[in-house]
């Protein structure tokens, strides 16, 4: 699914209605029904709502949301905020159908003073911007967006298109911005809604389909997209009747040290989970017993050294089709040259992660050595400590793209919305996974299945894009059968079965 900037939302607009008998007015009227039939599902009639309405196409939205409710008998009150002497058409001919109606109902906005008290438990619809917000907001309009936030402990704040004073491309982070509680968008995410900055000011998202034309939506290129599961079925490769475990790979992991076998136990059990044919751990001496117990399924390559792994970049098994390295390793300074060596001796993408990803950071010159295609999984700190600090989230993933281009590397960056950034300029955003899954050692688990993937023959795009997706949608099926509070990094791990299953229908029993 395509992520579209504001200006091409304005001509998903325009080509929708120059390409299909709709007039502007009528698509307002189609956005306006679904917002309408949304808050008609959960909100009954006699619930106090107050609709707050700019003077543009946003606006227009919230007067048509009051029409269409007032005929269902809602208790409608509709608050138009002045912030500018212009008005777009459609708006306002929607504003003088329903002053002829309902004359009454209509109240005004020209300075913070004019900012009604409401009646408890009141619904209020923040319809005042929306993806025309061309500059931050600022003066008494701002004190409006500043009054509507101010209510949400009270009252349920629902935002019509985008919370007013959030911008759809760009930082809004010290704006004034509406606080919603729910905000209701149409047919596209905005790039604003996937960044960290905007979580409080969007709460939860619900995309409404308003029709926009698809041959505008097929035709235009974005580098922005969010991976949905049809692409993730056309991406999955069911295993075919005569396959062996030659078939699959043989991945090696090098993970764990002395306390932090777990990290490797973890990303061990999630490979195999994931399909590979055969794997390979490397661990300090201290982990052999460890491994061989809990994994029995896993070969065990064990140093003489006891606490830390020293020596892995020797004696590599050309037989590896992917190394996944990383978890738990420490960050010694043995433990470092011997990642130089081994990112020396590799040629076919890896998987880095964790300290893996501190040493690279400590010792910035081994990126350049860095085999191309690798993949590589920083949580938002080892982002920083690798790329240095932004200023704010937008910042932040232009860098993310900047450096997977330049570096010729696949980046992605950790959270609720996990933003993979490929060396062709493209960035994926992830929407499966849950707050459950924010546990130490659910990162490892999504090593393994990189490293499982990249090794099955997947291409590193397919590895990334196919992988994040299964670990989180792996999380969701964990976190609908233990609750997000007990969620723990197996429990990821054994939910990946149902998610194959879900994936290929024909093997269900
Ligand atoms: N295809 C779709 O998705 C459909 C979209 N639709 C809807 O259209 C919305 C977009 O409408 P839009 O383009 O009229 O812009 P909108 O958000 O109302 O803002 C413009 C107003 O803001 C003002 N203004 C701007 N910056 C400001 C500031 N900093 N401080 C103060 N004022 C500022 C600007 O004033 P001006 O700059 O002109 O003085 C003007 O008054 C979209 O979000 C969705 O709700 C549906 O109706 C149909 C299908
Ligand atoms: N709120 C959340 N929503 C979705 N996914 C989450 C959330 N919190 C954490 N995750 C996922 O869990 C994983 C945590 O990884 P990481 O921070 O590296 O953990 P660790 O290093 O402790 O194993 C990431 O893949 C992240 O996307
Ligand atoms: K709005």
């Amino acid at each position: 699914m395509k992520i579209f900037s504001a200006a091409q939302i304005r001509e998903a607009d325009a080509y929708t209605i120059a390409h299909e008998p709709v007039s502007s007015a009528m698509l307002m009227e189609r956005a306006a029904a679904a917002c309408a039939g949304w808050l008609r599902a959960r909100f009954m009639a006699d619930t106090p709502l107050y609709i707050f309405c700019g003077k543009g196409n946003n606006g227009g939205d919230g007067l048509v949301i009051a029409r269409l409710l007032l005929l269902r008998g809602y208790n409608v009150e509709v608050y138009v905020v002045h912030n500018s002497d212009k008005t777009s058409a459609d708006r306002a001919a929607n504003y003088t159908l329903l002053e002829k109606e309902h004359p009454h109902l209509l109240h005004h906005i020209h300075a913070r003073h004019d900012f009604p008290t409401l009646a408890p438990g009141a619904l209020v619809i923040d319809a005042i911007f929306g993806t025309g917000l061309s500059r931050p907001v600022d003066g008494w309009v701002a004190g409006i967006l500043h009054s509507i936030s101010e209510l949400k402990d009270r009252h349920t704040i629902v935002a019509i298109d985008m919370p007013s004073g959030v911008m759809a491309d760009g930082s809004s982070l010290h704006a004034p911005c509406v606080h919603a509680r729910y905000t209701l968008s149409f047919e596209f995410y905005k790039l604003a809604f996937l960044l960290p900055e905007n979580a409080e000011r969007v709460g939860e998202l619900h995309i409404l389909p308003i029709g926009l034309h698809p041959t505008y939506i097929a035709q235009t290129t974005t580098p922005y997209h969010i991976i949905d599961e049809q692409t993730i079925r056309t991406i999955y490769q069911p295993r075919k009747p005569f396959s062996h475990k030659g078939t699959f790979g043989h991945a090696l992991l090098i993970a764990g040290s002395f306390g932090k076998m777990g990290a490797a136990v973890l990303a061990a059990k999630a490979c195999l989970r994931a399909g590979v044919g055969l794997l390979t751990l490397h661990v300090p001496r201290c982990g052999y017993e460890i491994i061989q117990s809990t994994v029995p399924a896993a070969m065990c390559v064990a140093e003489v050294e006891e606490q830390y792994s020293i020596h892995f970049h020797e004696g590599l098994n050309p037989a590896y089709k992917c190394i996944g390295v990383g978890p738990g390793i420490g960050t010694e300074t043995a433990t470092a040259r011997s990642l130089e060596r081994l990112l020396e001796a590799v040629k076919a993408p890896m998987v880095l992660d964790a300290d893996a990803l501190n040493i690279i950071g400590t010792y910035p010159a081994l990126l350049q050595k860095v085999p191309k295609n690798s993949l590589l999984t920083p949580h938002p700190k080892e982002f920083e400590r690798l790329f240095g600090a932004t200023s704010d989230d937008f910042e932040r993933l232009s860098l993310l793209g900047k450096k997977a281009v330049e570096l010729q590397l696949y980046i992605l960056l950790k959270g609720r919305y996990t933003a993979i950034a490929c060396p062709d300029g493209a960035v994926y955003f992830n929407t499966t996974g849950n707050p459950g899954m924010a546990t130490g050692g659910s990162g490892d688990v999504l090593t393994g299945i990189l490293t499982s993937l990249l090794a099955q023959g997947y291409s590193p795009k397919a590895a990334i894009v196919f992988g994040v997706w299964l670990h989180g949608s792996a999380g969701d099926q964990a976190a609908a059968r233990l609750s997000e509070e007990a969620l723990l990094p197996e429990d990821i791990i054994d939910s990946l079965g149902q998610v194959f299953i879900r994936l290929s229908p024909d093997k269900r029993i």
